[in-house]
């Protein structure tokens, strides 16, 4: 199953640059793993925004939230899921 997902980063006005720089170093590596597996097709900025719009290819629902949940950012995300099936125009 397909899966479209928006990610929208807010850190605490209190956090600072370097627990902000370690989050980031976190989240590459658990972002680059889901990559390497196959999980997450793709990862694109939103221009000019701290948000990016990924793709999931994973079995359920229940597999996406696991995905989702363990993103060591995920306390600081407002995330909006979108479920994707194919288009009948699409030559893929
Ligand atoms: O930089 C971001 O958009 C936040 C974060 C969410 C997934 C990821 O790889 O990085």
């Amino acid at each position: 199953m397909l899966f479209l997902a928006r990610m929208d980063v807010t850190f605490p006005e209190s956090m600072t640059e370097e627990t902000k720089a370690d989050f980031q170093v976190k989240e590459k590596e658990y972002s680059g793993n889901l990559q390497r597996e196959g999980r997450m097709r793709d990862i694109w900025r939103v221009v000019g925004e701290y948000a990016n719009y990924s793709v999931y290819d994973v079995a359920d629902n229940d597999e996406l939230h696991a995905i989702l949940s363990g993103f060591p950012m995920y306390p600081y995300m407002d995330i909006k899921v979108t479920p994707l099936a194919k288009h009948p125009n699409s030559i893929k």
